[in-house]
Formats: structure tokens, C-alpha cells, sequence
């Protein structure tokens, strides 16, 4: 089956008995097809409920907009869920931000390439200019942004006019620049970074020198949505190395960009499949 006729629903309410049927037989109802169908319950005896499905959309006998507010006066409500339905067309736009370091980023480049990202690149963002030649022969629009510390508004300003329009999804691959609260509240949840450690263990700047000194036996790396609070927000997947005494700083760095391109790639293709659920502060990945 295309992709192209493939929709997404995703469903948290207070769990309870019945869900499974009532959402199951209601797209039934509408002549469609079920594909993949994953659930969680916090607590069995009566916490939370989180649901995604996958389903084919070309026997559907009504349109999106009628199938949506019929779910919702049918099933939606009497449980009272938060959900959401999210089709493969139009492809979702995805822009990357990125400073010097472009491992993260030509991991990503290249798995598009492939047609292993649903989404269309629409952009590459960086502070610094030494990545234009690289991003530009994969036929991507490049922009430099410089960023002036003492004018970072400027670049985010300029930032923000790029994304409009051209932006459903946000990376940050390895993009050494602090995000104003202002430019994240754009994009809630839509905004994913690479941090180069195990969070919460060593955030903000620096993670593997932190991590050095204090002789660890393991690094990480975490890819998480963005929120204001710097390397605070939802975990979406980590991966860790074992290393010993013998490695120097550089050679934690070394270990680490592989686990930082292959953690980010892993959360941007679950965040384009929608496979992500927020609870709380926590995610829920049905991958
Ligand atoms: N609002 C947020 N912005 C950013 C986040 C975030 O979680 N929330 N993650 C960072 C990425 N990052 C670690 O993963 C990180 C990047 C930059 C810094 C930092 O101290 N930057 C300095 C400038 C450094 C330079 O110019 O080279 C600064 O911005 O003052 C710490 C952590 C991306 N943005």
C-alpha cells in the first residue's frame, strides 16, 4: 500500500474498558482498513490510555473532515479523548538547524536521500557558512544566519521569517545556539534536539569534558523536543558507549557522534511516523 494512502490516529484518554472496540469498529463503520494498532495503559486499574493506529484510507466511504467530526461526536466524547489524525499528504515539511558539527546532519541528509524520512527537507539553517556546499549539492536551499551574541533577536528573527510556512518539524542537528522561549513556543513539540550526553546527566554545554571529569564508564547521547529550559525537555531516545579510563576527551567525542546521529535519526523518522505520544513530560513511542 503507498504511503500516500496511509493515516495515522492517536488517542490518550482515561483508560477504561470498551476503547479498543468503540475506535476499532467505528473506522470499520467507515469502510477502513486497519494496519498496525499499538496501546498502553499506565495502570491497569484505571490510569491512563495511549493508542495509535495505522490505517488505509482509499475504501473510506466518507471524506477526512466528515470521518473527523463523526469520531469525534461518536467515540471521542464518550471517552474523553485527546486525539489527533494525521495523513500522509501533504508530506511534511522538515527544516534542520545546524552549526558546524554536520555528522547529525548528513545522517539525516543521507537517510532522506534513501526515502527513509517521510518528509521533505525544506531547509538547512546554520550560524555558520562551511556547510553550504554539502547541503546545496543535495539540491537543499541553504541559509546562513549569523548569530551575533550581542544581537541574537536579529537571528532569530530571520530564523523565524525562514521557518514560516516551510517548517512542520524542527532539528536541531548538533545547532550550538540557545533557543529563545518565543521562537519554541512556534513550534510545541515540534522541535527536536541532539544533546551529545545521557540526560539528565550532563546538560548544557560541554557534556563530554563534564563527563571526563568525572570518569565515567559510559557516554550518551538523547534526542528530546525543545522546550525553553535548556536539554529539559521530553526524552524521545537515548543510546550510550562504554568507555574506560584510556579515552581522552576527543575520543569520547569520537565514540559519540556515532551515537548522536544514529539517537537523532531513530526520534526524527518516529516523530514523521507519528509515533510519538507526550505524557507529561515523558513520551510514549509506539516504534
Ligand atoms: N531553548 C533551547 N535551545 C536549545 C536547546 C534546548 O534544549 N532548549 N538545546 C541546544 C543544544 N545544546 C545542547 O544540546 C546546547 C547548545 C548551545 C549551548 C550553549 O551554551 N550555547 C551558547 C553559545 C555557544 C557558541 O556560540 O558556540 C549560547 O547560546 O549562549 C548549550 C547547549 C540548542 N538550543
Amino acid at each position: 500500500m503507498k504511503n500516500d494512502n496511509i493515516a495515522r490516529l492517536l488517542i490518550s484518554c482515561p483508560d477504561r474498558p470498551g476503547i479498543v472496540s468503540a475506535v476499532s469498529s467505528f473506522l470499520y463503520s467507515h469502510g477502513v482498513n486497519i494496519t498496525e494498532l499499538a496501546q498502553h495503559s499506565t495502570d491497569p486499574e484505571g490510569g491512563d490510555f495511549f493508542m495509535r493506529l495505522e490505517f488505509q484510507t482509499p475504501y473510506m466511504d466518507v471524506s477526512a473532515s466528515t470521518l473527523e467530526k463523526a469520531f469525534d461526536e461518536v467515540v471521542a466524547e464518550r471517552f474523553g479523548m485527546n486525539w489527533r489524525i494525521s495523513y500522509a499528504k501533504p508530506r511534511k515539511k522538515t527544516a534542520i538547524l545546524v552549526s558546524k558539527f554536520d555528522h547529525a546532519l548528513y545522517e539525516l541528509l543521507w537517510l532522506w536521500k534513501r526515502g527513509k524520512l517521510q518528509t521533505d527537507i525544506s531547509m538547512v539553517i546554520s550560524n555558520h557558512d562551511d556547510l553550504r556546499a554539502p547541503v546545496e549539492a543535495f539540491g537543499i536551499p541553504f541559509h546562513h544566519v549569523p548569530v551575533d551574541p550581542a544581537n541574537k533577536e536579529a537571528s532569530e528573527e530571520r530564523i523565524v521569517e525562514l521557518l514560516e510556512g516551510n517548517a512542520d518539524l524542527v532539528v536541531l542537528a548538533r545547532y550550538m545556539q540557545i533557543l529563545s522561549g518565543e521562537l519554541v513556543s512556534r513550534y510545541p513539540r515540534r522541535i527536536i534536539n541532539i544533546h551529545h550526553s545521557f540526560l539528565p546527566a550532563f546538560a548544557g554545554a560541554d557534556p563530554y569534558r563534564q563527563a571526563h571529569d568525572k570518569g565515567v564508564k559510559v557516554i550518551g547521547a538523547t534526542a528530546h523536543y525543545v522546550v525553553e529550559e535548556l536539554d529539559a525537555g521530553p526524552i524521545i531516545e537515548q543510546d550510550v558507549a562504554r568507555v574506560t579510563h584510556r579515552h581522552s576527551v576527543e575520543d569520547l567525542k569520537d565514540l559519540g557522534r556515532d551515537l548522536e546521529r544514529q539517537v537523532l535519526a531513530r526520534a526524527v523518522k518516529w516523530h514523521l511516523e507519528d509515533r510519538i505520544l507526550l505524557y507529561g513530560n515523558r513520551t510514549i513511542v509506539f516504534k
